[in-house]
C-alpha cells in the first residue's frame, strides 16, 4: 500500500464531450447501441485518496447532494476491493468542479479515476483492460475514462478505438437544469434507428446527436442555450446534456464569447485533449 496525502497530490477526473452521438438500436437489457466520439477536456474534478490499512472505504468530502454510499467513487472503490480481495481501505475526498447531470460524465470520470488510482495505491495491478471491464459495471461512460484516449465508441460506449483529433478550445455552456440520462434513453420519441456511419463521415462533418430532439423538448433551457451558442459557432449537445458546446480555434475568441454568456448559466472555456490528464498523473507517480 502506497501513501498519498495533500491536495497537490490529488488525482484529476476530467470531463468528456461527445462530439457526435448516434443511437443505432436498443438491446434486450434496455441499453442502447451507440456510435459516439469522445474527447476529454482539461476541466476536471479532483480526488484525493488517503489509503488506510483497516479496509474501511469512506468518503470524507464530496458533493452534499450525493449520499456517500451512492457516490461513484465509493462504489468504484468497493468494486475493486471485492474483485481483488484487497484488504486495504481508503479515505476519499472529492472536490467537485464539474456540473452533475451535465453530460460531461463527471460521475463516471470520478469512478474511473478511483479505479486507476487505487489499482496503483493498493498495488492490485489489474491493468487497464480489467479496470475498464470493472468500470463498465458502474456505468457505460466509465471505460473511456479508464482507458484515457479520445475514442470512437461503439457498443454501449465501451467498444473503443483510440483516435487523434484536433484539440481546439471549447466554450461549454451549462444551462440551469439537471438532465436524467435514464429518462432521455427511456423516452418513446427517442431516435433509435440511425444507420451506422464511418469515422470518415464524422470527420467530414456528421456531428449530429440523436438525443437532441428529445432533450430540447423536455428541457427548454437546453434549447435556449443551443440557440444562444449557435450565434457563435456550431452548437452541439454533449451526451444527453444539459451542457452544450462550440469549438473555437483560439483561446481568445472562446474567452470573448464566454464574456457574453447570459446571467444564470454557468460556462467555461477548456481545451480539448486526446489524452486524459489522469494518465499523466499516473505516470508522475510511477
Ligand atoms: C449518454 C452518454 O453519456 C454518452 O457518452 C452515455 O451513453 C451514458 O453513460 P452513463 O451515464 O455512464 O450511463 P449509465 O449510468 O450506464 O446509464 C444511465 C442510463 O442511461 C441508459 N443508457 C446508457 C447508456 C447506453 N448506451 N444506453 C442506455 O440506454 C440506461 O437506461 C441507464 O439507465
Ligand atoms: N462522484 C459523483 N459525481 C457526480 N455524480 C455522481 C457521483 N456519484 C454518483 N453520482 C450520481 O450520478 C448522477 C449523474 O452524474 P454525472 O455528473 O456523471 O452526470 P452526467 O455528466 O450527465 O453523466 P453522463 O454524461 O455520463 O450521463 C448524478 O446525478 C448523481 O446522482
Amino acid at each position: 500500500m502506497r501513501a498519498s496525502s495533500a491536495w497537490q497530490q490529488a488525482w484529476p477526473a476530467p470531463a468528456k464531450l461527445n462530439l457526435m452521438l448516434r443511437i443505432l438500436g436498443r438491446r434486450a437489457d434496455g441499453y442502447h447501441r451507440l456510435q459516439t466520439v469522445f474527447q476529454f477536456i482539461e476541466r476536471c474534478d479532483l480526488i484525493q485518496f488517503t489509503p488506510r490499512a483497516d479496509g474501511v472505504i469512506e468518503r470524507v468530502g464530496g458533493p452534499a447532494e450525493v449520499p456517500p454510499e451512492q457516490d461513484l467513487t465509493v462504489r468504484a472503490a468497493r468494486a475493486l476491493q471485492e474483485f481483488t480481495g484487497c484488504r486495504d481501505g481508503v479515505a476519499i475526498d472529492v472536490c467537485k468542479r464539474l456540473p452533475m447531470g451535465g453530460g460531461l460524465g463527471g460521475g463516471s470520470s470520478d469512478a474511473a479515476t478511483t479505479l486507476v488510482a487505487l489499482d496503483y495505491l493498493w498495488e492490485t495491478h489489474l491493468g487497464t483492460d480489467t479496470l475498464a471491464d470493472l468500470g463498465l459495471q458502474l456505468g457505460a461512460d466509465v471505460p473511456v475514462f479508464v482507458r484515457g484516449s479520445a475514442a470512437w465508441g461503439e457498443g454501449v460506449g465501451e467498444a473503443l478505438t483510440p483516435i487523434l483529433l484536433p484539440e481546439p478550445w471549447y466554450l461549454v455552456v451549462c444551462p440551469p437544469c439537471h438532465v436524467s440520462t435514464g429518462a432521455v434513453f427511456a423516452d418513446p420519441d427517442l431516435t433509435r434507428d440511425s444507420p451506422p456511419i464511418t469515422l470518415s463521415r464524422f470527420l467530414s462533418g456528421a456531428t449530429e446527436n440523436d438525443c437532441l430532439a428529445v432533450v430540447t423538448r423536455r428541457y427548454p433551457e437546453v434549447a435556449a442555450a443551443l440557440a444562444w451558442l449557435g450565434d457563435w459557432g456550431e452548437a452541439r449537445l454533449t451526451g444527453t446534456g444539459a451542457c452544450v458546446f462550440a469549438t473555437f480555434a483560439a483561446s481568445e475568441s472562446a474567452q470573448e464569447a464566454l464574456m457574453h454568456v447570459p446571467e444564470g448559466w454557468t460556462a467555461f472555456v477548456a481545451r480539448g485533449l486526446n489524452r486524459s490528464p489522469l494518465w499523466q498523473r499516473l505516470n508522475d507517480s510511477s
